[in-house]
């Protein structure tokens, strides 16, 4: 048994945690924090939790308690990383963190995306970029790990078969991404209000949004060169869900497609290629660890269609986080996560 701590135990990333952990066998959530919440019981905040969580309660951050955990996870808004992680990380903790702040490998590009300096530059270096599909190895060794975010889970996990085998145009790639409301966090925000967002669909940071460096990042990774990328996010009426729609233009005849994508995933516990000719649902992955992917050639032209769907509070985020701290304490990787996806 492992005891971790949760900074940030109030969003909807933190409960997410809470949730999935408490169906964890080998692990002990010893603290969980929220500076507005501090001294109220975890499940007085989400009944949801109510017989799993006894005697749990939100304190205030404080780096001395969570230094007795094993793991922290970073549930917070991007720059409350860089503050408290090199303080954990020399107390022997570990750190899982879900905000963009170590996933970028160039401090001065994350501060023109982020708007403010990187806190943390010297731990750049040590830190891995946590998507096990790529970098497993690695994240069994780290003490540091940047969670990728929603968006680039669902946006590499569908390009990875296509980059690596070096089948399509790497300067024109599109990813054409809607994501529920969630996405945005549980901090009340008038675009996130009902009258707003129901009933209503729309794109934003067309012109640039801060996953687009990150996604190009980690395709370029995956090409061995630089990806040029279009990306369009949508915000959707829906409540979990990212569904990214991708496409690449083939450079050569590829062969069987679906044989590609089947090889490439074929042991990979969150990955599910689905049979050819599919169109996977976004409700099909609520609530569960999983991207589930489908290829398509329209016309059997030079086109080909990816259509990638995750839940982006669980793969885009706490599932995920949960799969790297799995790895790293040298557990089964789904531990806690083998529940199926909520249906309808
Ligand atoms: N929502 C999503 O789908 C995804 C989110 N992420 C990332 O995960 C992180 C958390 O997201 P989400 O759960 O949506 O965020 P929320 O806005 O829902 O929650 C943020 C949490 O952080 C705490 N917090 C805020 N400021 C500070 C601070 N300065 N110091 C300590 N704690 C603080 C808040 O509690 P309090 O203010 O009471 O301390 C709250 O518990 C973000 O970086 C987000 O970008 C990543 C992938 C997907
Ligand atoms: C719908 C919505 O607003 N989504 C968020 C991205 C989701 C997210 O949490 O971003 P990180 O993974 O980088 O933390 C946005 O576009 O900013």
């Amino acid at each position: 048994m492992i005891k971790v701590g949760i900074v940030g135990g109030t969003g909807y990333t933190g409960v997410e945690l809470l949730r999935l952990l408490a169906q964890h066998p080998q692990v002990e959530v010893a603290a969980i924090t929220s500076r507005s919440e501090a001294g109220l019981a975890v499940d007085e905040l989400y009944p949801n939790l109510r017989g799993h969580y006894p005697g749990l309660a939100f304190t205030a951050p404080d780096a001395e308690l969570l230094g007795r955990c094993d793991a922290v996870f970073f549930a917070t808004p991007h720059g409350v990383a860089h503050a408290l992680a090199g303080d954990l990380l020399e107390r022997g903790t570990r750190v899982i963190d879900l905000s963009a702040d170590f996933r970028l490998e160039d401090a001065e590009e994350w501060a023109q995306w982020y708007g403010q300096p990187h806190g943390a530059p010297a731990l750049l270096e040590e830190a891995v970029y946590g998507l096990p599909e790529v970098n497993r190895e690695a994240i069994r060794k780290a003490r540091l790990i940047a969670v990728p975010g929603c968006y680039p889970t669902a946006v590499q996990l569908g390009l990875l078969p296509l980059l690596e085998s070096g089948l399509i145009d790497i300067e024109h790639v599109i990813a054409d991404c809607k994501s529920g409301v969630t996405g945005a966090g549980r901090g009340a925000k008038v675009g996130s209000l009902l009258a707003e967002a129901s009933e209503s669909m729309k794109a934003y940071g067309a012109s640039g949004h801060r996953h687009l460096p990150e996604i190009r990042q980690g395709l370029g990774r995956a090409a061995k060169k630089p990806v040029g990328l279009t990306f369009v996010p949508h915000l959707t009426p829906m409540i979990r869900g990212i569904h990214a729609t991708l496409f690449g233009r083939l450079t050569q005849e590829p062969g069987d497609l679906q044989a590609l994508f089947e090889d490439r995933f074929k042991d990979e516990p969150a990955v599910d290629v689905m049979p050819a000719g599919s169109h996977p649902e976004t409700r099909s992955v609520k609530g569960s660890d999983i991207c589930r992917l489908a290829v398509h050639r329209p016309g059997g032209g030079d086109t080909v269609v990816v259509l990638s769907v995750i839940d982006n509070l669980v793969k885009g985020a706490s599932g995920q986080a949960i799969q790297n701290l799995n790895l790293m304490f040298g557990f089964d990787e789904m531990a806690g996560l083998n529940a199926p996806a909520l249906m309808p």
